[in-house]
């Protein structure tokens, strides 16, 4: 394997192998905590633009089958790890990790201390970072690095372009995607929604038109701010429809409801992140991926109320408003990858469609 080389932001350089393509890339450089889930990680869009390690020490050993797909086109920028697997070993498995980065077009690096690159991470923050060949040289690399903007808007990249249905017999839902987890769309399609899949700039009337019962907003990459025009469609949808928020869904439900969002020092990634719903007095494991956390000093002027809290450092994980039927997390209840812990959330939030709904007829007959 070729000899190539990891650089922060920072002029920390870290010597490794290469594997998966050989191209120079630049990133975020992002840790996550979870032991397995790697194809899901690698395959979820709200990674787009990071270079992400993974602190288990071995990496690749289940392959990468068909079924644990989160998009289609990964849009992660680089893959760190301590030891990969060339010889996986399970049923599901259809190629190596390698082969698919590959692929891909995604670099990936083992042989990394990824115990220090993730303490130097944890201690700096997040910092940009870039993949490239061992022969390059430090200083120009680290010119080309700082030189580099941090990337911007990637929700347009991620989101589909054009909307589309997935049939089902039950409650009509919009799906807002902003790089959404395929996860997300399986939940529905358990629980037999209609769910229309749209862009992240869809307005508010093309949606009110499609008479949904529920709208829900997906994860996405980048800073919610990002995306102003989805800000705005919120505002005008949460005293109509039911509404339910994921991840990035739920930063900009908080941030149209007046409240702030702040980027962390290294955000939360991994699969076993403890989180106190406090309504109803309940812990769970959650799977997390986050930059941004909505900023609980902001909640106190706006209709909004904290549910949930996350037990490592306190910050916000979950909201809901207080007049209308409209809540959000900031953790994945669709796992994939991670616990199923909080999978009710989504009959959760077909119960409180259905709630509107009876409410709605009941005042129609009055
Ligand atoms: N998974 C997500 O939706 C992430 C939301 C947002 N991009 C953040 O990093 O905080």
């Amino acid at each position: 394997m070729a000899k190539r080389q990891l650089i922060l932001e920072d002029g920390t350089v870290f010597s490794g192998e290469g594997f998966g393509s050989d191209r120079k890339k630049s990133g975020e450089v992002v840790f996550n905590t979870g032991m397995t889930g790697y194809q899901e990680v690698i395959t979820d869009p709200s990674y787009c633009g990071q270079i992400v390690t993974m602190t288990y020490p071995l990496v690749g050993n289940y392959g990468i089958n068909r079924d644990d797909f989160e998009t289609v086109t990964p849009f992660i920028h680089g893959f760190v790890v301590k030891e990969v697997c060339d010889y996986p070993s399970n049923f599901r498995s259809g190629e190596t990790l390698s082969s698919y980065l590959k692929a891909n077009d995604i670099p990936g690096i083992s042989g990394i201390d990824t115990r220090k690159l993730t303490k130097i991470i944890r201690k700096h923050g997040t910092m940009k970072a870039l993949i490239a060949d061992a022969t390059e040289s430090k200083e120009e690399l680290l010119n080309e690095l700082n030189n580099q903007p941090m990337m911007t808007d990637q929700v347009k990249q991620t989101s589909t372009v054009k909307p589309y249905v997935v049939p089902g017999r039950g409650h009509r839902i919009v799906l807002v995607d902003f790089g959404m987890k395929h996860g997300i769309l399986r939940e529905l399609t358990k629980r037999n929604c209609h769910v229309t899949v749209v862009p992240y700039n869809y307005s508010a009337e093309n949606i009110i038109r499609l008479k949904p019962d529920g709208i829900m907003l997906t994860n996405g990459p980048g800073d919610p701010k990002d995306v102003p025009e989805a800000i705005e469609m919120v505002k005008e949808v949460i005293s109509k429809i039911p509404l339910f928020g994921i991840c990035l869904g739920h930063q900009l439900f908080a941030l149209a409801c007046g409240a702030d969002t702040v980027k962390m020092k290294f955000g939360h990634r991994g699969a076993n992140h403890p989180v106190k719903d406090l309504e109803m007095n309940k812990t769970y494991l959650t799977s997390q991926n986050h930059s941004y956390a909505v900023r609980p000093d902001t909640l106190e002027k706006t209709d909004l109320v904290l549910t949930q809290l996350a037990l490592n450092d306190h910050t916000v994980e979950g909201i809901k408003h207080k007049t209308y039927p409209a809540f959000t997390v900031q953790y994945h209840p669709e796992s994939s990858p991670g616990p199923e812990d909080t999978n009710h959330l989504f009959d959760n939030f077909l119960n409180v469609i259905e709630q509107v709904q009876a409410k709605n007829e009941e005042e129609m007959y009055a």
